[in-house]
């Protein structure tokens, strides 16, 4: 073989082959390279390799755990997800030509191990490149690979991340720190959304990219790990460590529904795409965004995000294609040729969110880690916290303040019956346990998991983070941990503390018949009443027998109890709870059209928490029945009661905006077999 230029392309979160720069370029431009090899590395400190130990081999690195709770920190629902979405890339490279190796190891130790395998046959590298990331365990990767380059006199080069909606060399900020703390006056800068993005880039053509090296060349995977050969080898190496993530893992429903039920890959976030414009998914997003269950209330891009599979720009162009009537297998979608709708805005609001938490992380750094969030001081040092004068609840007793309430040990058996759905809080363990088997949960139910877990329970929000971390199919680092920062009122939501989630009356709006908490907890799915279901620990004792209850730890020790009066009177003197229905974004049944200020539709929910007292209501599928309860004789202790009842029929409200509607017109996506936009 003749010495021709070798380049190496370290593809990380870039799984795929259309709107990928550095391809593109490859496939385009006039570069020297003959050869190229196109490498996946699996970082041990965040991902647990000890699956591909060879027999009777120890590994180097730590075990890959999170460092509070310590969890694995890529569970298996990510774990499958990465292992489809890099062999979509593979077979995708294949398919043009070229292929895809995965090698396990640090970078650093995998490109040594790639220049040492090739100096006995006096080939080399002659130039690394990969795609920047500007999080801090990244940064310390790209550093860790440029030190090897330099010392080994190789060309290291860093491409620009191409994966925001809004280019971040667009955005007009000139630094980092110049972006607003507030997400909404970043947003008005950046409107109209519409015409921000950059075009995608097309697919390379087959045969365009610098030739895959021969086999003789290829780097052997570095003992003691052993390579996989086959996708359900893959698979299972990368499982089998992680398979068990709880000592008491949570049953599965046998009639629980994923509503995450999709694989990874380029061209499984196509065909999602694809669904999700062609079905009027796009276009009637902004009503049915706030869903708890079925496939469509939401997009489900965000697996593919995360991984790079899918860019937010490759988005924005396929709603272009709808709104201004471009593509004709889109002719018979809803909105098509009609301009930017309610809908497809709302999409393109959420991708800013997104790009919004990118840029968070470029501005405080080691800060989206650190208890004190972005609220507290800087420090010079990434382990030193900074000042902030909120008590968070430790589970570990080297950490604990002295003279925690309740003790560590006694926030060690709350963060597992956390993690296993069994805090007796019907939403939080419905999420929580459709999260355990399926690797996803929507918005509505992470924000309220996160309020509930740092403000009802003032549990360090970072256990919260991390579990999500292991478990969420769509993890990223930005959006995981800038939202949870937003929501334990850390980070940078404007109302902080005084934003909380009130998780029975969450389910009151939006489990409006308990659909969803009666699905992931079957335990409650016969009690009737829904304020039994979203709190098991009020139903009463003849229920509670009937139903096998009485000696659930739901029952007798909820972790928490929020007394929330269900169509009876109240009992103090606080404030009434108001039911506010109408126009609030969030609202299931339509919402504003100009959406609030946090794209996670982060409705304003009661400053008190807690409505001890207030109207009784109760809703039913077709009706809401308010009762005004009005104590205004108090020495004579005389109630007057109204009761209003107010019949909404269902034919009143669009049928677009009602989920089940939705749901049995599409119950599964279509495999479509279109390709991205060559
Ligand atoms: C505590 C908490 C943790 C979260 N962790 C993650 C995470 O690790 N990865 C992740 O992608 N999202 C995260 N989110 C944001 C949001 O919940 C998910 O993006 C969304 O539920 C994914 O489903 P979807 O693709 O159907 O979203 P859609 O509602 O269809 O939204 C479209 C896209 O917009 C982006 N988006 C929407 N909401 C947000 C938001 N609040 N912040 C940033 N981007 C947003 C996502 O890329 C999403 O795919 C988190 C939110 C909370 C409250």
């Amino acid at each position: 073989m003749s010495r021709g230029k070798l380049l190496v392309y370290l593809v990380r979160r870039d799984l795929r082959v259309a709107d990928n720069p550095i391809l593109h370029h490859l496939a385009t431009a006039d570069h020297g390279f003959s050869h190229l090899l196109p490498v996946f590395v699996l970082p041990p400190h965040q991902i647990e390799v000890s699956g591909f130990l060879a027999e009777n081999e120890e590994s180097p690195y730590p075990p890959a755990l999170s460092k509070v709770g310590k969890f694995w920190r890529c569970g298996p629902n990510r774990a499958k997800f990465l292992a489809e979405s890099i062999w979509d890339m593979k077979k995708s490279l294949e398919t043009l030509e070229s292929g895809l190796v995965v090698r396990v190891g640090s970078f650093d130790d995998v490109v040594t191990s790639i220049i040492d395998s090739l100096k006995d046959s006096s080939r080399s590298i002659d130039a690394v490149w990969m795609t920047e990331e500007k999080s801090f365990e990244e940064e310390e990767d790209q550093k860790a690979v440029s030190n090897v380059c330099t010392l080994n006199r190789i060309d290291f080069k860093l491409w620009a991340d191409e994966k925001y909606f809004i280019d971040d060399h667009d955005t007009g900020l000139k630094h980092p720190q110049d972006l607003p703390d507030i997400f909404t006056t970043y947003r008005k800068t950046q409107e109209p959304l519409l015409k921000r993005p950059r075009p995608s880039l097309p697919c390379p053509k087959a045969t365009s990219l610098p030739a895959f090296p021969p086999l003789t060349w290829a780097p052997p995977q570095k003992s003691p790990f052993v390579a996989p050969n086959t996708y359900d080898d893959f698979e299972y190496r990368l499982l089998q460590p992680v398979e068990n993530m709880l000592a008491k893992p949570p049953v599965y429903p046998h009639d629980a529904r994923s509503s995450h039920p999709f694989l990874g890959g380029e061209s499984n976030g196509w065909s999602r795409l694809f669904h999700l414009v062609k079905n009027g998914g796009m276009a009637q997003y902004q009503d049915t965004r706030n869903g708890l269950i079925g496939l469509d209330f939401s997009t489900k891009l965000s697996g593919y995000l995360a991984l790079g599979c899918v860019t937010a720009r490759q988005i924005h162009a396929e709603l272009v294609k709808l709104e201004n009537g471009l593509e004709p297998a889109y002719g018979k979608s809803l909105g098509f040729g009609m301009g930017e709708n309610e809908g497809t805005k709302a999409v393109r609001f959420e991708l800013l969110w997104r790009d919004y938490m990118r840029l968070c992380t470029m501005k405080f750094g080691y800060r989206l880690f650190r208890l004190s969030g972005f609220k507290g001081e800087q420090k010079e040092s990434a382990n030193a916290e900074g000042k902030y004068d909120k008590k968070w609840k430790s589970a570990d007793d080297k950490v604990a303040a002295e003279g925690q309430d309740p003790p560590p040990e006694q926030i060690k058996n709350i963060l597992d019956r956390f993690l296993e759905g069994n805090t007796g809080m019907g939403l939080i363990d419905a999420s929580q346990r459709e999260l355990y088997h399926t690797g996803y949960t929507s918005n509505r139910a992470r924000q309220n998991v996160a309020s509930f877990f740092s403000k009802h329970l003032g549990i360090d929000w970072r256990y919260g983070a991390e579990w999500y971390e292991a478990m969420l199919i769509d993890y990223d680092v930005s959006s995981n941990w800038a939202n949870w920062q937003y929501v334990s009122g850390v980070g940078n939501d404007p109302r902080g503390d005084a934003r909380i989630f009130n998780p029975v009356k969450q389910a009151f709006d939006y489990d409006n018949n308990g659909e969803f908490v009666r699905a992931w907890v079957p335990e409650v799915k016969h009690l009737e009443k829904l304020e039994n279901v979203f709190q098991a620990w009020t139903a009463d004792e003849e229920d509670l027998v009937k139903f096998g209850l009485t000696d659930d730890l739901m029952v007798t020790d909820p972790v928490h109890k929020i007394e929330f009066m269900v169509d009876r009177k109240p009992r103090g003197p606080r404030r009434p709870y108001r039911w506010k229905r109408g126009p609030g974004r969030g609202s299931r049944r339509g919402g504003s059209s100009a959406p609030a200020d946090h794209g996670d539709g982060a409705e304003e929910d009661h400053s008190s928490p807690i409505p001890t007292d207030g109207e009784g209501q109760y809703y039913s599928n077709d009706s809401i029945l308010f009762t005004l309860t009005l104590n205004f004789i108090p020495n004579l202790n005389l109630t007057l009661t109204f009761t209003l009842t107010l019949i909404l029929m269902l034919s009143l409200i669009p049928p677009s905006s009602s989920q089940d509607t939705l749901h049995l017109r599409t119950p599964h996506p279509p495999t479509l077999q279109l390709r991205p936009p060559a």
